[in-house]
Order: C-alpha cells, then structure tokens, then sequence
C-alpha cells in the first residue's frame, strides 16, 4: 500500500518512494490479496496492497485509519500529501469483479491534474476520433474496444496493457450499429486490430471477456512487456513465520484457545475503535460482565477481568478512549497478579494454513463456555442486572457480534438468526442448545466455502466419533439425542475440561507481574496460592489488596500530568488538556462547570461570614465603649 501522507509512522511496510502514482487500498485478507494479483499490471496506476490488521505491529496502522471492520479496502488518490484515512470501498458485495471495477471508478474519479500520468485515458474516445484511428499507421498496433456505456471490459484491458510496447488500446461506445457493422463487428464488447502495417479487422476470440483480450494482445507479435521500474516490495523472507505445529486433543477445551482469543479481542477487534461511547460503551460493558464473571480462566486472568469489569461500570462517563482500556488490559499499573498473554498461540484453533481459523473458532469457544457456565453456575450473574433473563448471556454475545466483530457479514447472519428464533430461549440450558443449533446452522452453511480448513471440515458437531450418545437413528434418518448433547456440551465446555497445556506461561508475567502457575499448583480456581520460591518477589506475592479505581485512576492522572510537562510545549499541552474530558478519569465539561460555581459560590459565602463578623464585632466595639445608659 502507497499513502502519500506525511505522517511516515502511519506508513504500512510495503511502502515505497512512489511518487508519480499514490493509490492504495487497506485491506485485511487473504482473498482481498487477490486483486492484489489480479492487477498486478496496473501498478503504475493503481497500486494494492494488504495490510494485516490482525498483527501486532499494524495496530497503530489500522487504528489511525479507522478500520473497524474486515475486510475493509480503502482508496487513496493519487499525490495525496496530507494525511487522510482514504475513501472506502463501496461495492454491493466483495467479489473480486467489483473491487476491480470500483478500482477502475476510482481512478476515473481523478481530475485531470492528479491523475497519476501512467494511467492511459479510460474515458470512450468521441466516435469523430475513430476514423483517424483506423487510418494511423504508426509503427504500432492500435486496438479498439468496443463496448456498451456500462462496460468495464475495455477499461480493464486497457490497464492490463500499460506496460506493454508496441500497443495503444482505446475504447469506444457501440453507439453507431451502421458505423460498426461496415468493420464487421457484430457484437459487443469487440475488439478491432489496427496492425502496424495498416491491415485491420475484428479479432476472434474464443470468448468476450477481459482475460480473452487481453491475453490475445499480449500475444501478439513486436509487443512486449517494459519492466516495472515500482519500488521493490520489501522481502519477506526474513519475516516469514514458521508455523510448528501443536498436537492436541479434540476432545479437549484449551486455555491457550480461550486466552489468545481474548487477546485478540482486547487488543485487536477492540483496537479498531478509537472510542467507545453510547450503545456501543453499554455493549462493551456488558460482554466484559459476562465474560468476567464467567470466564473460567485462570486467576491473573480473571482479576484482570474483574479490575476491568469494575472499572467499566463504575466509571460515570459517557465516552471512553479506547487506549484507556488498553492501559489497563496491558496493565500499565503494574498491579501484580494481572496478566493476559500478548500473543495468540492457537493450538485447538490452529489452521492448517495461517489464514484458517483461529479467532472465529476461539470465539464459538469462548462463547459455548460462557452459556455452559451460565447454566451450571447461575449465581454468577447476581448483582449484574443480567441474573434474572436466561437469555442474557446471547443477548450480550449478539450485540458484541454485531457490534464489535471484525468480519461484518457474520455479524449480520448471526443478527438475522438471533432476530428469528432468540427470544424462544427461556432457560439456561436452552441457550446452550441454542447456541450449538445456530453454530451447527453456521457449520452447514460454510461446508465447501472457501473459508473452510480442509483438515478440519465443517460438519454437525459433536461427530459420532465425539458423542455416539448424541445420534440417533430415526426411522432411518439421523436425528440428535438433545439431552444427551446438552450433557456433552456442559462437559466439553464446562472447566473440567479446560487444560493448560501450551497456555501462555504466567509465571515470566511480561509486562504484567502474575502470582505463578497458581492454576497448576493451586487447583483451578481458588484465591491463588504463594508460588514456591517467589516470597521475595513482590511481584509474584498473592494479589494485592487492591482498590483497582484508585490505582488506575492515579495512574492516569500521573500520565495526563506528565503530558502536560511535556517538553513538546504548548501543542502538547493543549493536546493533553483537550484530552481531559476524554480520558475517563479527568472531567467532563459539566464537573467542571460544577466546580466553578461552587468555587464562586464557596468565595461568596466565606466573603459574606467575613463581612458579617466584622460588622458584629464593630457593633460589639461600640456596645463596650459606649453602655447602655
Ligand atoms: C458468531 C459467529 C458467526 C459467524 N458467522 C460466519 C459467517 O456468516 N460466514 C463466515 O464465513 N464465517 C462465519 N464465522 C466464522 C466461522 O463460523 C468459523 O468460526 C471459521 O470458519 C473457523 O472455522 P473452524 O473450522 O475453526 O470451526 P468453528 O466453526 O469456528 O468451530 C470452532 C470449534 O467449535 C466446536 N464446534 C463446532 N460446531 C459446534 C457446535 N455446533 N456447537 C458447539 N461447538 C461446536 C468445534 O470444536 C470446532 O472446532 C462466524 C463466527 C462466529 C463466532
């Protein structure tokens, strides 16, 4: 991706020095990488490139551009010198075809001062021109395409052709029948051939699509392709990942999953919002309820959930930066006892390729322990506001699909199922056959798609190898046992199935201090237990006492003051004071408004004491000099 901006940080690292042509698109995978491909040769025009926003290191990228949901294609004009976060892709659906045409729409939306000079007119030439056309004779082959007004075949070949030699192609409109009848061309889209020695006519080809064309003029003799002289991609060699592969147990649920899922989720899917504020706030609040009083994690993890819980539902703000959760998630504080893992490490999610499952499959996990807790441990939800409706934990689910999930369609499918059948779910186990129906419904729909692991199919779940109790055979057709399968799912999903094996290691704690492998040597989930060998490490000391508010909202102040010191002067200052209201933890414009008036108000009445004893006392002074006769 090219950005003309002068922000360089924002640069994604396949940037170059391309100044004569600066469009680009952000996207996030892999089949987008396709029309990366698919117009390879149009680089000089338009330039694509993809950008992970799943990657620790795109982050800040993906944040500063506001995309939120994936994939997202973002367009950049060409010469752009200020900073801007592009136009977006606004295609009916994400077929490649479109994204080529809304390519094509977007370079034609260039004036003429800025359209990057590689790009060859795209625009029908005026049917006037065609004769002079066809009597050129310049050492060169000069093709014509012609084609109805809607028609993106000419355009495209068009662009296919840029680098090549010995070749000019136009396109013209199929408005003169009679005109185009005497060359003999009696369909459209047509191609006619001027050769160089000035013989023309109609080519055949075996079908009129772009690839056809374009693959025939590439043939032809004389003409050849230049070579792109475009920045070089940066290798990728050095970077690429080696993928190890994990064995594990499918009839096992593993932390590893459930963390790295949660990762993700706190620090990429969220990441994308630079605020959270409204609807969007209660949503957030409400899934970290559910997931802190649910979660059957491990105890650094837990804490930070609950730290994390409270801090959303206590704080009487109405929009929060998204930067200030992440303070917390990464445990800026240092707060011992207080870690999730920074890195994804899928082991029952693995894919057998890197772009294959992963975070949807954690999060169906996530989700299927959630409703099983919720059933087996209702208690967990007093005092939330959620404990009454069985149907509480998929509401929250929903809307943090809808809301917050990377991948937008999903997210309207999962909408439409939900509208459709979620309010027939009246108890705890319902939902937790509700949401196996609906994942199963999913599973039956995506078998074959391109999305799918080939070593992992997508198949009704649990498989007979898994549950043989869960099918039946009913007058010859297969049918689920679905009591047997609610007991499957509460064992599968219930904690005593969770292992921790590959589970990110606790005891390192990374940036946040941890109380140890309390899980392994303690039991599961009881008050963590004082490792062996750490009682001089403070950071390793059973959890803190902690009031996790007060230390976090210290914290912040601490880091809006320091801001406030800085040595960037005036602009920093005034950064860092606008960011007052914003911070969660300063004040908002009507704190401080009530601070003033009670500052006026405090003056005024200590003013009126002082005047009113003065004036007793001087009333005093002359009763005593002057007695009552
Ligand atoms: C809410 C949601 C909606 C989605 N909608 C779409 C969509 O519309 N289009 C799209 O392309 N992708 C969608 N996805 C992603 C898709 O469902 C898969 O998650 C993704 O393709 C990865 O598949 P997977 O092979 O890892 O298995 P997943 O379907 O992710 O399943 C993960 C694991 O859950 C277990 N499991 C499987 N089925 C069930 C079940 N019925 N009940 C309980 N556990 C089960 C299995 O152990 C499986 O390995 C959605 C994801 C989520 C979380």
């Amino acid at each position: 991706m090219h950005v003309c901006g002068e922000r360089q940080k924002v640069r994604p690292r396949v940037c170059g020095p391309l100044q004569e042509c600066c469009n680009a698109s952000v996207e996030h995978v892999a089949p987008f990488i396709k029309a990366a491909d698919a117009t390879e040769d149009w680089a000089t025009a338009i330039r694509v490139a993809a950008l992970d926003c799943a990657e620790d290191k795109n982050q800040e990228v993906c944040r500063a551009y506001d995309i939120h949901f994936y994939p997202t294609f973002r367009y950049f004009k060409a010469f752009t010198k200020d900073f801007t976060t592009g136009e977006s892709f606004k295609g009916h659906d994400r077929e490649l075809q479109t994204v080529r045409h809304t390519m094509i729409d977007f370079l034609q939306n260039h004036t003429e001062g800025t359209r990057p000079p590689a790009c060859p007119p795209l625009d029908p030439i005026q049917p006037s021109d065609v004769p002079s056309l066809l009597d050129s004779h310049g050492g060169r082959y000069v093709a014509i395409m012609f084609e109805s007004n809607g028609s993106y075949v000419g355009r495209e070949v068009t662009l296919d052709l840029i680098l090549y030699e010995n070749i000019m192609v136009s396109r013209a409109l199929d408005g003169d029948k009679v005109f185009l009848q005497s060359l003999g061309v009696s369909s459209v889209p047509s191609c006619y051939l001027i050769y160089p020695n000035g013989s023309q006519g109609v080519i055949n080809v075996a079908k009129p699509l772009r690839s056809f064309f374009s693959s025939y003029l590439k043939s032809l003799p004389g003409v050849k392709k230049r070579s792109l002289s475009l920045p070089e991609k940066p290798s990728t060699e050095g970077h690429s990942e080696v993928v190890v592969w994990r064995e594990f147990d499918r009839a096992k649920l593993y932390m590893a999953d459930l963390e790295s899922g949660l990762h993700y989720l706190l620090r990429v899917e969220l990441a994308s919002h630079r605020s959270l504020a409204g609807a969007e706030l209660k949503t957030l609040r409400d899934f970290v309820t559910i997931v802190a009083k649910l979660f059957p994690g491990r105890p650094p993890i837990r804490k930070l959930l609950e730290m994390l819980q409270e801090w959303l539902t206590t704080l009487p703000l109405d929009r929060i930066p998204y930067n200030a959760v992440l303070d917390l998630v990464n445990n800026k504080m240092r707060i011992s006892g207080i870690f999730l893992t920074h890195h994804v490490k899928w082991v029952g999610c693995q894919g057998s390729r890197p772009e294959l499952r992963g975070y949807p499959c954690s999060l169906w996990k996530l989700f299927h322990t959630l409703t099983v807790e919720a059933s087996t441990r209702p208690e967990a939800l007093l005092g939330t506001g959620l404990e009454d409706d069985p149907g509480a934990v998929l509401q929250t689910v929903r809307r943090y699909i809808h809301t917050f999930f990377g991948c937008r369609e999903c997210g309207e499918h999962f909408e439409a199922m939900a509208k459709e059948s979620l309010d027939t779910v009246k108890t705890l186990d319902q939902a937790v056959l509700w949401l196996w129906r609906k994942h199963n419904a999913v599973n039956s729909r995506l078998a074959g798609h391109l999305s799918e692991d080939p070593k992992f199919p997508k198949v009704p779940w649990p498989t007979p190898e898994l549950c043989p109790a869960c099918h039946e055979e009913i007058k010859g057709l297969d049918s689920w046992n679905e009591g047997h399968v609610l007991l499957f799912l509460k064992r599968h999903y219930g904690r005593d199935n969770l292992v921790d094996t590959y589970a990110a290691d606790l005891g390192d704690g990374g940036d946040g201090a941890t109380t140890g492998r309390a899980r392994a040597e303690g039991g599961r989930l009881g008050p963590p237990g004082k490792p062996q060998g750490a009682q001089d490490d403070p950071s390793l000391h059973p959890l803190h006492v902690l009031d996790p508010r007060t230390d976090l909202l210290e914290s912040l102040h601490h880091r809006l003051d320091l801001r406030l010191q800085s040595p960037q002067g005036p602009g920093a200052r005034e950064e860092a004071e606008a960011e007052v209201p914003l911070l969660g933890v300063g004040f908002s414009s009507l704190d401080m408004s009530l601070c003033v008036v009670l500052y006026v108000a405090s003056s005024l009445f200590l003013m009126l004491m002082y005047f009113f004893f003065r004036v007793r006392s001087k009333r005093w002074k002359v009763r005593l000099y002057h007695p009552a006769v």
